[in-house]
């Protein structure tokens, strides 16, 4: 969870309300974050994240889900038990692991011992994961400067964990940066996009990721689901938000400030990128 708005829960929710699911949540810590970082993290003990799992689980039902800053080994273990116990009784369908270990900025975030029980006892569990450049280089222990590398990146880390994989590529540079690359065993496929000229890219792996589940929450299939979260996410970062010092988040309703604005109901704000305005 972040409190600065733009990434972890507080995005994810407003992706799943954007794609017309109902979003829940288990928190597992609590950010001190803006634009400019995260200046402290409180983490929520391991059997809190797990009560929050089975409230939801118990009463509401999971069609999809995702995961994102699990922080530390305790909490990755509890999560990782839980999604087994869930799988074996088919009530936890569709799992998408965004392994949040370095921020975009290169950043390490959780410990060593966080990493491993992530590889070996949540990833595995998978319907997918979405490593950015960093994390793939931690899962696959290359180096990716390049398009190529991208690549062996994603057939290493699906030969490994046997589960399909989306590198994304916001932390790439020139024209690699925002092409993610697809490998699912079969079809491997690069994700091209415009490249959006911003530096308010807060929260776009959140979203992204997000997105994806939400896709899958509403039956389609994981390949589709990627496409259709790919162009949400690029949409989204034409209209994001250039507020605060830092880097803004993504503009998650943008057809309704683009309404908005159209119908003079409220002022093109210089804080939204409009850019069809
Ligand atoms: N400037 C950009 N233009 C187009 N697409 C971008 C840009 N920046 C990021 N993306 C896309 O956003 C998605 C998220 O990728 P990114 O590598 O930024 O993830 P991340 O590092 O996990 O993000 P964050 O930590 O900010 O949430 C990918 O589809 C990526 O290609
Ligand atoms: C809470 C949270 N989760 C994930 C990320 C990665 O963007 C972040 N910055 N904050």
């Amino acid at each position: 969870m972040s409190l600065g708005g733009g990434a972890g829960i507080q995005a994810d929710l407003r992706t799943f309300a954007f794609h017309c699911v109902h979003g829940t949540s288990a928190i597992t810590c609590i950010t001190a974050q803006n634009t400019l970082g995260v200046t402290r993290v409180d983490a929520m003990a391991p059997d809190a994240v797990v009560a929050q799992i089975q409230a939801v689980v118990e009463d509401i039902g999971v069609d999809a889900a995702k995961t994102g800053m699990l922080l530390n080994q305790g909490i990755i273990a509890a999560v990782a038990e839980q999604v087994g116990l869930l799988q074996a009784k088919n009530q936890m369908r569709n799992l998408v692991v965004d392994p949040v270990m370095v921020s975009r900025t290169g950043v390490q975030l959780i410990d060593g011992d966080a990493v491993k029980t992530l590889c070996h006892d949540l990833i595995p569990k998978a319907a997918l994961v979405t490593p950015n450049r960093y994390e793939a280089q931690i899962l696959t222990g290359l180096e990716i400067n390049s398009l190529d590398g991208m690549k062996s990146a994603a057939e290493i880390i699906y030969r490994d964990f046997n589960i399909a994989v989306l590198i994304k590529g916001g932390g790439m540079e020139g024209d690699l940066r925002g092409i993610d690359i697809w490998f699912d065993g079969e079809k491997l496929e690069i994700l091209t996009t415009k490249l959006v000229d911003t530096k308010n890219t807060h929260g776009t792996g959140c979203t992204l990721s997000s997105a994806i589940a939400a896709n899958l929450a509403q039956g389609e299939n994981l390949f589709t689901s990627v496409q259709k979260a790919k162009n949400y996410v690029t949409t989204a970062l034409k209209y994001s938000l250039n507020i605060g010092a830092g880097q803004g988040p993504v503009g998650h309703f943008y057809p309704l400030l683009e309404e908005a604005v159209g119908s003079g109901s409220i002022k093109n704000n210089p804080q939204f990128s409009m850019p069809n305005f």
